[in-house]
């Protein structure tokens, strides 16, 4: 291989922004290091050798769920470093075939190698034994892959038109339900879906980070007896537990709004919590804020409308604000990870992950206008702010 000019250049720009994000970390360093990686790989790689890989990413995504459910990555943490023959005797497989399976993990990075058929933990097997690794991966590759596998199909046979109907969407040609209903016929899935929804943001900067709350204070109404925050299809309460420890001292209900049969059980202190289907007027008039954190991308425009006005009517018009959170995809660069995600939100329930333009034509189709628009971050979703348009 010759290092040409651009290689090089890409090289150098690399090292860097490597040494720069090392010496003063920021998400926006780090975004651009991982972008420059891909580009790297992009330019070493010929044409066929980027073909190959992706030809061969599916079972690299089986394998990994067939190792989460052998319960491989949590033996590996307990113990260590294990070998092809303690985890047959573990888990109960054959130790040919953990042989095999390991061999992607090691090329994945997702343990190491200490010595022949043997295997060792590192960070990435820590966080496949957490919520995130483990639930969300075996949740999604269920919910998904059988709805992805008939995809092309699926397409076809509707003369390649972009799915837009709910009833219609590529998951109910596919296994006959949308992702919503698939999940409360399956309680097990739901169960890794809600331990997902709760842990897939650990660790990053949450909406009341980048949003000014305070935004929300004021305007001559009291708020102390009324509704501060609903979380409308707020799943578990996650979100809306880690405001209230943030913001103890604010004063008004913050209510938890999600399916019946999704918030049994739910107990966040301070936090009221109340089963309502966003299909249905919403019954919690007045709020300051009626928060909605990745829910638009589940649906296509025609049921965001009706959750949108079923929201608008329940609000003080001098007041009350929706929030939503969600991806903003650029017109230019689109990340890979947020690609991807509306390719799987167009299969699962003819959902879609939006643009600015496609934001600012859904919500002024209901009548309301965007007020503001937060990043929490390069590639990640957005705080938008908006209310109805002044008559
Ligand atoms: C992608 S999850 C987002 C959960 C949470 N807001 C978050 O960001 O982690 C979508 C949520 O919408 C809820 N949901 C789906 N259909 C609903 C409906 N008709 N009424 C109320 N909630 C619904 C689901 O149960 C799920 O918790």
């Amino acid at each position: 291989m010759t290092i040409n000019t651009p290689l090089r250049s890409l090289m150098n720009r690399l090292s860097q922004a490597v040494m720069k994000d090392d010496a003063n970390p920021s998400p926006q360093l780090h975004y651009e290091v991982l972008q420059m990686i891909d580009q790297l790989r992009s330019a070493v790689e010929s044409p066929t050798e980027t073909v190959l890989r992706l030809i061969y990413q599916p079972p690299q995504n089986a394998a990994i769920r067939i190792v989460i459910e052998l319960g491989i990555f949590d033996l590996l943490d307990r113990d260590t470093v294990l070998s092809a023959t303690q985890l047959a005797k573990y888990t109960g497989a054959e130790r040919d075939l953990i042989v095999r399976l390991m061999r992607v993990m090691v090329s994945l990075g997702l343990c190491g190698m200490s010595a022949p058929e043997t295997y060792a933990a590192n960070e990435k097997t820590v966080a496949l034994t957490q919520p995130i690794g483990r639930d969300g991966l075996s949740c999604i590759f269920d919910l998904t892959l059988p709805t992805l596998s008939k995809l092309p199909e699926y397409m076809r046979s509707n003369g390649f038109s972009n799915p837009k109907d709910y009833a219609l969407s590529p998951m109910q040609y596919a296994v006959g339900q949308s992702q919503f209903e698939w999940l409360a016929s399956n309680p097990k899935q739901q169960r890794l879906f809600n331990s997902y929804m709760t842990s897939r943001r650990e660790g990053r900067p949450m909406w009341f980070n980048v949003y000014p709350v305070e935004r929300l204070f004021g305007h001559g109404v009291p708020f102390e007896d009324t509704t501060f925050l609903v979380d409308v299809g707020g799943n578990q309460g996650h979100d809306l537990g880690k405001f209230r420890q943030e913001y103890s001292h604010l004063p008004g209900r913050l209510v938890l709004q999600d399916l019946p049969e999704v918030v049994k059980g739910a107990a966040c202190d301070g936090v009221e919590v109340m089963g309502h289907n966003f299909l249905d007027p919403q019954p919690v008039k007045g709020a300051r804020a009626y928060y909605f954190r990745a829910i638009f991308h589940d649906w296509p425009d025609h049921i965001c409308q009706r959750i949108l006005r079923n929201t608008i009517s329940a609000m003080a018009r001098d007041y009350s604000r929706i929030l939503i959170v969600d991806f903003v995809l650029s017109d230019t660069e689109t990340p890979l990870m947020q690609g991807s995600i509306d390719i799987q939100m167009m299969s699962i329930g003819a959902g879609m992950e939006r643009s600015q333009q496609q934001w600012e034509r859904l919500l002024g189709s209901v009548g309301l206008e965007i007020t503001g628009m937060w990043s929490q971050g390069p590639g990640m979703e957005s705080v938008i702010e908006a209310v109805p348009m002044s008559s």
